[in-house]
């Protein structure tokens, strides 16, 4: 039987995984994890493959169509020879030999993934539904980074796994909080009808280096506004909350998830909330403190809170968040500082 989930007994499979690559019962040579991640040249993908590069008992197959990634990001790695770096587009079948399948691609940024939202709708659904697919072939792991996003609008806060979500099906989000919502039907449904050992992560809103420098998600805006002297721009009403988590953080959350026995889904976030206002105070006090705030117009179904309940990632995967945004923020303002070559006035 395979490992259940950590939702219910409605949730159960009674198939058995598929079975690996003969390769894996080998008695005389213990071969190398093979581990894909999709999106990989991203910016949470590409802080997980430095840390799953780290074992010398990985080998790291990225792929991305570098839609919102870049070589960049992965630099360090290629040409090393536990490391591939692939161009391919989710939505096309993919065929590859491995034993984990961290599956992120797909743009996080409101502005990306409204850009071409029948795109991103394909990418959730044809490119989930082509890596496990894949995992039902040869037999891996898979790891969905779904979001916090399913549960739109939330009228219960803090938010648990348990809560259904209050999404709207027709606007401007949809393609990509429905579409993630369907990915995890689809992780489910695979995981009843055919076996696969999955695992589910709701991400909450993660910062740190590396994010585009003009990604328009909220922290990456307020540090590139900061060191460019421009207005930090808070979307009306400002009172909106969201909770940050470090990148170094969720990538710890993700492999624990990968890692053990429990399917999910599972929130993977910092609980510590704030309004934007507060965000662009804080961001103000620690970098720029002549730095204007200015209200600009808001874009339609902007969640009006968001702050994981993470008792299940404490108690199931032993984790919680270690870096506080107080904390996080200046190392985020280094890269940026770096990236945008604004030296530190003294
Ligand atoms: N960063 C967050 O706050 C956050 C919150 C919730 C969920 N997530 C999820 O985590 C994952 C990574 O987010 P991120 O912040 O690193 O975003 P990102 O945009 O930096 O990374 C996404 C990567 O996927 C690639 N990609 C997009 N569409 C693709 C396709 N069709 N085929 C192949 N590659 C494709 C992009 O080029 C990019 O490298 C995403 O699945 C996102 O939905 C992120
Ligand atoms: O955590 C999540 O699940 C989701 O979080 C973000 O979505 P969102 O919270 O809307 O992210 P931002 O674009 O960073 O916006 C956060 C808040 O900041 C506000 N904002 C944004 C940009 C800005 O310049 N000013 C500003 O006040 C927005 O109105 C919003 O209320 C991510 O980008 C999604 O990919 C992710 O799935």
């Amino acid at each position: 039987m395979a490992k259940n989930s950590a939702n219910g007994d409605h949730q159960t499979t009674t198939k058995p995984p598929p079975t690996p690559s003969p390769l894996r019962f080998s008695k005389f040579f213990q071969p190398n994890m093979r581990i894909l991640v999709t999106g990989g040249a991203g910016f949470i993908g590409s802080h997980l493959v430095d840390k799953l590069m780290e074992n010398e008992k990985n080998e790291v197959i990225v792929v991305d169509n570098f839609f919102t990634g870049s070589k960049d990001n992965l630099k360090k790695w290629i040409g090393h020879p536990r490391f591939e770096l692939r161009r391919h587009d989710v939505t096309e079948p993919l065929l590859v030999e491995v034993d984990k399948i961290y599956h992120l691609a797909c743009p996080a940024s409101p502005i990306f993934y409204k850009y071409n939202a029948v795109k991103t709708i394909k990418t959730n659904v044809i490119g989930t539904l082509n890596m496990l697919g894949l995992a039902k072939r040869v037999g891996a792991r898979i790891l969905l980074t779904s979001t916090s996003e399913v549960y739109g609008d939330p009228l219960v806060h803090p938010q648990p796994e348990s809560y259904w979500g209050n999404v709207n099906p027709i606007g401007v989000r949809s393609c990509y909080d429905e579409g993630k919502r369907v990915a995890e039907t689809l992780m489910f449904d695979y995981h009843r009808q055919h076996g696969i050992e999955i695992r589910i992560a709701r991400i909450f809103n993660t910062y740190g280096p590396r994010m585009n420098i003009d990604d328009g998600r909220v922290v990456s805006n307020f540090i590139a506004q900061s060191l460019r002297d421009e207005p930090l721009t808070v979307q009306a009403p400002g009172t909106q909350t969201r909770s940050f988590c470090y990148v170094s953080d969720m990538v710890d959350g993700l492999i624990r998830l990968m890692e053990g026995d429990n399917t999910g889904p599972i929130n993977i976030g910092n609980p510590g909330e704030f309004t934007m206002i507060e965000l662009a105070e804080l961001v103000k006090e620690l970098i720029s403190p002549k730095v204007e705030i200015k209200m600009v117009e808001n874009t339609p179904d902007d969640p009006r809170q968001r702050k994981p309940d993470i008792t299940k990632a404490k108690e199931l995967l032993g984790w919680e968040p270690k870096v506080k945004l107080r904390d996080g923020l200046p190392l985020m303002e280094e890269d940026f500082r770096l990236r945008l070559g604004v030296s530190k006035k003294i």
